[in-house]
């Protein structure tokens, strides 16, 4: 559709595009890239030199450059794209969120997380089985999530099998009335064997209590962490001895098992619906993180997804859907969810609450997104070209009947940032709202009459009363937390 030529992977992340050679990719060559694990590409931590990437870039006349991968990532196709913009280049900059961790602000989810929840239910499965095969068996399950507990209090829900599941998000504690080992010891009594899951980000404060040690950094910066689930098997055998209790405990760390397996089909369908977008993005002449956004797909500046990071609401339905499907203590004291709340309001601009109830009002990111909901057209580039880091294509000037005019483009903020060389000519209109216009419709539209959140005003519809007694559980939790 665009026709292109040349299409230039970059080998091990950033530090590829000034210390290896750039390996051409083409329609053959990542024909199946999408079945396995792991990236053909290889990957890196650190290694982002600004000046170097956009030397490299300017030297080889590339003019679009796709970058793949968390948060981080973003961050750095952020930086690259600032240079870019300094130095006048022409050069679309595309960021692609890609993390198992979906701890990404702005977009409904990353690439790679519903591969991750659906191979973590074998983890946890395994945990049940051999949980279950035990007198007083206990099944403990590491998921990755460094700073946000989404694969875990997803799989969490999606299993059932899950007595307890701790997250970075909501801090517990052992000892004593509500915590941990009380209702360990509650749990075995009752069922006489219990599921833990356990985000590998969760409980750091408390290892670093019982082991002191000085912090350690990768090479991207990000603190290196103490593994929590050998931790806690320690703690609770320890405890369970103390009581003189038998028990038998099995730790399972699957979390690169998970990482390294092949997308699932609705991972790849989604990868599809992202590179077609960024694609078409990109040919039109915007620089931007793609992603979904409430169901649309969208445009977003590289600022509004790389100043925050997404993290589960402890004060929010979700995690108080989960509080009620496991039973567990919510280790929060009435402190602790006022501070999470007010937190949370700070975070998303809130107004101060008039009564306290207020705080359910939610605040879903104001964004533009494309108005028939799916970009136009396909181009034919494979998905699988994107699926990978980092990848760098030259694209030939486009002729004068060039298609860039079918990309249904949605621009999601109108300042600057979102453009590095504005569109060429032919291209569709951009978004002609400004931010703040932009920013005040959707606040108008997130703060119409919503979902009710008080359980007279969450009724379903009439003669359905298999959702009645699940809408009535959830909001049920959603009061206990509240009251708390
Ligand atoms: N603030 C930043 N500015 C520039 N580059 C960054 C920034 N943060 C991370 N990076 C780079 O992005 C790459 C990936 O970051 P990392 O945190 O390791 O993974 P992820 O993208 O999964 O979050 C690394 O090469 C790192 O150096
Ligand atoms: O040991 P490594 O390779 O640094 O990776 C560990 C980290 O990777 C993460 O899973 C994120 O992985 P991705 O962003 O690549 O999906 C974090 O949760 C975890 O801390």
């Amino acid at each position: 559709m665009y026709n292109v030529n040349d299409v230039f992977g970059i080998q091990n992340g950033y530090k590829g595009f000034y210390s290896s050679n750039y390996l051409p990719m083409t329609p053959k060559s990542v024909n199946d890239i999408h079945k396995r694990g792991g990236t053909v590409l290889g990957s890196s931590r650190g290694g982002h030199d600004t000046h170097k990437i956009v030397d490299n870039i300017q030297d080889r006349g590339i003019n679009q450059v796709y970058i793949i991968g968390g948060d981080g990532t973003q961050k750095g196709a952020y930086e690259i794209f600032k240079e870019i913009r300094r130095r006048g280049l022409k050069v679309a900059v595309a960021g692609i969120p890609k993390t198992i961790d979906n701890d990404i602000a702005v977009i409904d989810k990353s690439f790679g997380f519903d591969t991750a929840v659906e191979e973590a239910q074998r983890a946890i499965d395994a945990a049940h089985v051999e949980a279950s095969s035990a007198e007083n068996g206990i099944g403990l399950v590491k998921l990755m999530g460094r700073y946000s507990g989404f694969i875990a209090m997803y799989a969490t829900l999606a299993s059932r099998d899950v007595d307890c599941c701790l997250i970075p998000e909501s801090p517990f504690y052992l000892e004593g009335e509500g915590g941990l080992f009380e209702y360990i010891e509650r749990r075995l009594k009752e069922n006489n064997h219990m599921v833990i899951v356990v985000a590998e980000g969760a409980g750091q404060d408390l290892i670093a209590k019982s082991i002191p040690v000085a912090d350690q950094l990768d090479a991207s910066g990000n603190k290196l962490l103490l593994d929590v689930g050998l931790w806690l098997t320690h703690k609770i055998k320890d405890h369970c001895k103390s009581k003189k209790m038998e028990m038998t405990i099995k730790y399972i760390d699957p979390t690169y098992m998970i990482r390294a397996i092949p997308s699932n089909a609705s991972d790849n369908v989604y990868c599809t619906l992202l590179a077609h977008s960024a694609i078409h993005g990109a040919m039109a002449g915007y620089s931007f993180t793609v992603g979904m956004v409430n169901g649309r797909h969208a445009y977003i500046p590289f600022h509004r997804v790389t100043s925050t990071r997404n993290k589960v609401k402890i004060t929010d339905r979700m995690w108080a859907r989960l509080l009620s499907s496991t039973n567990q203590p919510s280790f929060l004291s009435k402190e602790d969810i006022m501070e999470a709340r007010e937190a949370e309001r700070l975070a998303n601009r809130l107004p101060v609450p008039a009564s306290s109830s207020e705080h359910t009002k939610k605040h879903s990111a104001s964004v533009l997104s494309n108005a028939s909901g799916d970009v136009q057209g396909a181009p034919t580039l494979t998905l699988s070209q994107l699926q990978q880091p980092a990848a760098a294509i030259t694209v030939p000037a486009p002729p004068s009947s060039a298609t860039a005019g079918t990309a249904s483009v949605t621009v999601i903020d109108s300042d600057d940032d979102c453009d590095a060389t504005g569109p060429p000519e032919g291209t569709p209109e951009r978004e002609t709202r400004t931010w703040q216009e932009a920013e005040e419709t959707d606040r108008t539209r997130d703060e119409r009459p919503k979902q009710p959140e008080t359980p007279e005003r969450m009724a379903p519809p009439p003669g359905n009363a298999l959702h009645a007694r699940a809408d009535e559980a959830a909001a049920q939790a959603a009061q206990d937390v509240d009251a708390f």
